[in-house]
């Protein structure tokens, strides 16, 4: 029988261990949880030299010293004892509330089956290891596991690469099909729902909106290259649970709702247009999933890349001028020099406004240049950043059924950071945490001192907005603020 030999750093020390290939997935566990001086209750993640989790499993990679992967615990399994018991406190609380209605009704009403077998569900993943992935704490040996909270899950026999190419093939069969009259109508409203959608169908409806605005005749566009660049940005954004693929559809959409809505075609030229929507488009390419304060307290290659001065988006617009850079996928290869760096710096500026981080500068130079705003004075820069900006944090202008899922995806990734944060001992950012933040107070807070200061000041000056995006968040305030006090309520009465 062959061994192999696989390097690793632990606790500072360069480990070896061997093992054959035919050799159990628990007994290379237990060697690795042996050099890590780890139990049985812990979790080990091993990094390879790029960063990325490899799987801890016989198939692993043998290495050289040289390239010897790195072995961490990073957690005991306590969570997945904290999970059990909250679900067995909901377990009892459903026995409880079905008891109750069996009483009026005589019969388990559906929901309450459902509630059940919900729970059971959970139950019994809890028992697998499938949750460790969930928490982002497990990989599939299959090289890029895709998560299992993006919010179209895929599946799971085939590679990411495969995947692709699948989204590719559907995407070029779909695109020279007529899109409906009624579905592009559709597309130029908040009310449009991402989630019905699959990948291929959101390209083909990116594709639509390049042509609807005229802009591959503005700009000649080749339809082939748009294609290609439509489908780069595809493959550059990360399957993590918020700033995925279908976020920059969302925020693109709605870009491009916003334009038809506020009747921007004639207010700005066809420059800016495109300058908005391919900002929209690019603005988190390759997002990993945790913010700037994380990069900048991890100390990440990121945040020592740009100097910690906004490292995502500098890194998104690089992303984005790398995929530009290639011919076969560059929209603006027709352009002259002079125009590529006009719409060079116009996505910049676009881009690097969506960190949060500027919220208040940008708001507040908005609302100086408000009374009188003048759509042909260079000025008007702002209001192409703040548009994308809007853009970016909108979600609760959609209709709840749209909005609600979003702000599930949010705070997985949110409470994914802040475990990480945890683990690493790093300073945690406050909400993100899963002790300390819920859904309702998230939102109500964010819509509080966030949305609503900015949405009031655009719909100054587009006073349509009113209606298709101010009076939504404002139902959803309501929402969130029934939600928090409905949970406060329900503290009160179940308190010992
Ligand atoms: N609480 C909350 N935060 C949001 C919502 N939408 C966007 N955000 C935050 O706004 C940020 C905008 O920039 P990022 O994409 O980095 O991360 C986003 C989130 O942190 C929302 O609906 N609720
Ligand atoms: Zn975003």
């Amino acid at each position: 029988m062959t061994t192999k030999i696989i390097h690793f750093m632990v606790n500072g020390r360069l480990e070896r261990a061997e093992f054959g290939a035919d050799c159990s997935a628990a007994d290379v566990k237990d060697l690795f949880r042996a050099a890590a001086e780890a139990g049985p209750q812990h979790i080990l993640k091993i990094y390879n030299t790029s960063g990325s989790v490899v799987n801890v499993c016989p198939q692993l990679e043998a290495n050289s010293e040289d390239s010897c992967y790195q072995l961490e615990v990073v957690a005991t399994d306590l969570q997945s004892v904290v999970m059990s018991a909250e679900l067995d406190n909901m377990e009892n609380r459903l026995l409880h509330m079905e008891s109750k209605v069996m009483e009026e009704m005589r019969k388990t009403p559906d929901f309450i089956c459902e509630l059940k077998q919900q729970v059971e569900c959970f139950k019994r993943k809890l028992e697998t290891v499938e949750h460790l992935s969930w928490m982002g704490l497990f990989k599939d040996h299959n090289e890029q596991q895709l998560c299992k909270f993006s919010p179209d899950p895929r599946t799971p026999e085939l590679s990411v690469q495969e995947q692709r190419q699948q989204v590719r093939r559907k995407f070029l069969s779909m695109s020279s099909l007529q899109v409906t009259e009624e579905v592009r109508e559709h597309l130029k409203t908040p009310m449009f729902d991402n989630w019905q959608w699959e990948e291929a169908e959101m390209l083909v409806l990116l594709q639509v909106m390049y042509t609807d605005l005229d802009l591959l005749t503005a700009f000649h566009i080749e339809l082939e290259v748009l294609q290609n660049f439509l489908f780069e940005v595809y493959c550059h954004y990360n399957s993590i649970p918020f700033h995925n693929f279908q976020h920059c559809f969302c925020v693109t959409q709605m870009m491009y709702g916003l334009i038809w809505l506020t009747d921007l075609r004639s207010k700005l030229g066809r420059t800016d247009l495109l300058i908005m929507l391919t900002s929209a488009l690019c603005h988190d390419l390759d997002h990993p999933g945790y913010n700037n304060v994380y990069q900048i307290n991890a100390q990440t290659d990121l945040a020592l890349r740009y100097n910690d001065i906004s490292p995502l988006e500098n890194h998104h617009c690089a992303v984005a001028f790398g995929i530009l850079s290639k011919p076969e996928c560059s929209i603006l290869r027709n352009l002259s020099s002079e125009q590529y760096r006009h719409i060079r710096g116009g996505m910049i500026k676009c881009i690097l406004a969506t960190d949060m981080a500027r919220h208040n500068e940008i708001l507040n130079k908005f609302k100086v240049m408000q009374p009188g705003f003048n759509f042909s004075d260079q000025d008007h820069k702002e209001l192409m950043k703040i548009m994308v900006k809007v853009s970016d944090i909108s979600n609760e202008a959609r209709p709840m059924a749209v909005a609600e899922p979003w702000l599930d995806c949010l705070l997985q990734e949110f409470f994914n950071q802040s475990d990480t944060e945890k683990l690493k001992g790093l300073p945690v950012t406050p909400f993100m945490d899963r002790d300390k933040v819920s859904k309702p107070s998230s939102q109500t807070n964010f819509i509080r001192f966030v949305l609503l200061p900015l949405f009031t000041e655009l719909t100054k000056l587009f006073p349509c907005l009113e209606k298709h995006i101010l009076e939504p968040v404002r139902r959803a305030l309501e929402y969130y603020s029934d939600m928090e006090r409905a949970s406060k309520e329900e503290q009160e009465t179940t308190k010992p």
